[in-house]
C-alpha cells in the first residue's frame, strides 16, 4: 500500500457512516498482513532488500529444497513434533504456537534455560515442545484448555515443574506465558465449547479465516502494531499456528486449508537473520551495529517492525521468483519458512551465523 492510497480503515469507516454497508461478506476472507508487510517495505528506511541477492537466494532455496525434498512431511520426522494425526495434536500445536515466542538468552549455551527430556537438553523453540512432551509423559494435562483455566489445578507451582530448567535460568517470561495459558483458556471454554476443535472448525478451511479468528479473539495472538502511525498487523504465533497445522496433517483433515497461499512467512528472530545471511535483507549501519552488540531492541520500535515487515515482503518476492523459474512449483511462503527457519538452525549449530539475530522480548515471537 503506497503513501497516496487511502488508509483501507479509514475507508471501512466511511462505508459505514455513509451507511454503504460493510465489505462483501462474501469476499474471501483476508488477513492484510501481506498488504501492511508492503507497506512497511515502502515506507522502510533502516532496512532494504537487495533484488540481486533475492534471485539469487530463489534458485538456491529452490535447489535445496528440491534436493531434500522438503514438503509438509518434514514437520512430523522432527524426533519431538507429535505424530499422531488427531485431535490430540490440534490441541498439542495450539499450546505450542500459543507460547512459542522469545527463547533467546543473554547467557552462555551451557548456562540458558534448557529442558532435560529424552536424555538430550533441549534449547530454543525445541525446550517448548520438549516441556509439553514431557509433561504429557507425567500424566499432565498441559494440551488442555479447561486445565490452563482452572487455577485449583492447574497452579503456577504446576505450570513451573512444566517448565522446570535443567540449568538455574528459568523460562524466559514464564508469567507472560502463563497469562496467555489463562487467556487462552477462558476464551476457549466461553467461545468455542472449550474445543480447539470448534475453533478450527469455525474457520470452515480458510487459514486466513483461522487466523483472522486468533487475531480477533484472543488479545494474546492480536500482533499489531503502529507504523508510521498505521496500524500494521504481522500476526506471526496465529499464522504459525495455521501453517503447523497444514504441515502436521500434510494439508488434510484439521490440516486441510483452501488458501494457504494467503499465509505469509512468520516474522521471528530467525528469518531476518538468515535473509541478512543470504544478503536478502541490508541494515542501515547503526541498526547492524546494534544487532552485532547484542543491544536489546524494544518492541515496537521502528526499526523492529521494519525487520519483521522487510522479511515477510522479501520472502514474498523470494517466492515469486521461485515461481517465475518454475511456474509449476507446488511451493507456498510457509514451507519456504520453515526451510528458511531450519537453514538458520543448521547454521547456528554448525557455528556460521554470519551476524546475531535481533534481541527483542515479547509475547509476539
Ligand atoms: N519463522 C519461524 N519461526 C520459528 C519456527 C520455529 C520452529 N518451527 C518448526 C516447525 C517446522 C519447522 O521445520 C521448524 O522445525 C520456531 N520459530 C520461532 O523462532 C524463534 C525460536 O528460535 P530459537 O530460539 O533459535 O529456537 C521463536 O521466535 C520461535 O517462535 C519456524 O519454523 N519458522
Amino acid at each position: 500500500m503506497s503513501d497516496d492510497e487511502p488508509d483501507p480503515e479509514l475507508l471501512e469507516l466511511l462505508r459505514k457512516s455513509l451507511g454503504l454497508g460493510a465489505k462483501d461478506p462474501s469476499a474471501p476472507p483476508d488477513t492484510k498482513v501481506l498488504q501492511h508487510a508492503e507497506f512497511i517495505y515502502n515506507n522502510s528506511i533502516d532496512v532494504a532488500l537487495d533484488m540481486r541477492s533475492t534471485k539469487r537466494a530463489a534458485i538456491a532455496v529452490w535447489e535445496a529444497m528440491q534436493q531434500q525434498s522438503y514438503s509438509t512431511k518434514t514437520w512430523s520426522k522432527h524426533e519431538l513434533h507429535p505424530k499422531s494425526k488427531d485431535e490430540s495434536t490440534v490441541n498439542f500445536i495450539f499450546t505450542m504456537d500459543l507460547l512459542n515466542f522469545s527463547f533467546w538468552s543473554e547467557r552462555s549455551q551451557e548456562e540458558r534455560f534448557a529442558v532435560d527430556y529424552k536424555g538430550k537438553k533441549w534449547t530454543g523453540y525445541w525446550s517448548l515442545v520438549a516441556a509439553l512432551q514431557r509433561a504429557l509423559d507425567e500424566e499432565i494435562q498441559i494440551t488442555t484448555p479447561s486445565f490452563w483455566a482452572n487455577e485449583e489445578e492447574c497452579t503456577e507451582e504446576v505450570l513451573r515443574n512444566v517448565f522446570r530448567s535443567a540449568t538455574d535460568e528459568e523460562i524466559p517470561l514464564f508469567s507472560e506465558r502463563v497469562a496467555c495459558l489463562r487467556e487462552a483458556g477462558q476464551i476457549i471454554e466461553e467461545e468455542f465449547d472449550n474445543s480447539v476443535i470448534t475453533l478450527v472448525e469455525d474457520a470452515k478451511s480458510s487459514a486466513a479465516g483461522l487466523v483472522n479468528i486468533l487475531a480477533d479473539r484472543f488479545p494474546c495472538f492480536r500482533d499489531e502494531h503502529i507504523f508510521e502511525k498505521r496500524k500494521v498487523r504481522i500476526l506471526k504465533r496465529a499464522q504459525i499456528f495455521v501453517a503447523d497445522l497444514w504441515a502436521a496433517f500434510e494439508g488434510e483433515g484439521y490440516g486441510e486449508f483452501n488458501d494457504m497461499d494467503k499465509i505469509t512467512i512468520f516474522a521471528d528472530y530467525r528469518i531476518p537473520q538468515i535473509l541478512h545471511s543470504l544478503g536478502c535483507l541490508i541494515y542501515c549501519p547503526p541498526l547492524e551495529s546494534r544487532i552485532r552488540r547484542l543491544d536489546p531492541l524494544e518492541s515496537g520500535h521502528s526499526w523492529e517492525i521494519q525487520l519483521r515487515g522487510c522479511s515477510i515482503w522479501s520472502v514474498e518476492l523470494l517466492r515469486r521468483e521461485i515461481l517465475r523459474e518454475h511456474p509449476e512449483a507446488k511451493i507456498n511462503a510457509s514451507l519456504i519458512d520453515f526451510f528458511l527457519y531450519d537453514l538458520m538452525k543448521e547454521k547456528e549449530r554448525d557455528g556460521d551465523e554470519e551476524i546475531p539475530h535481533h534481541r527483542t522480548r515479547s509475547i509476539w515471537y
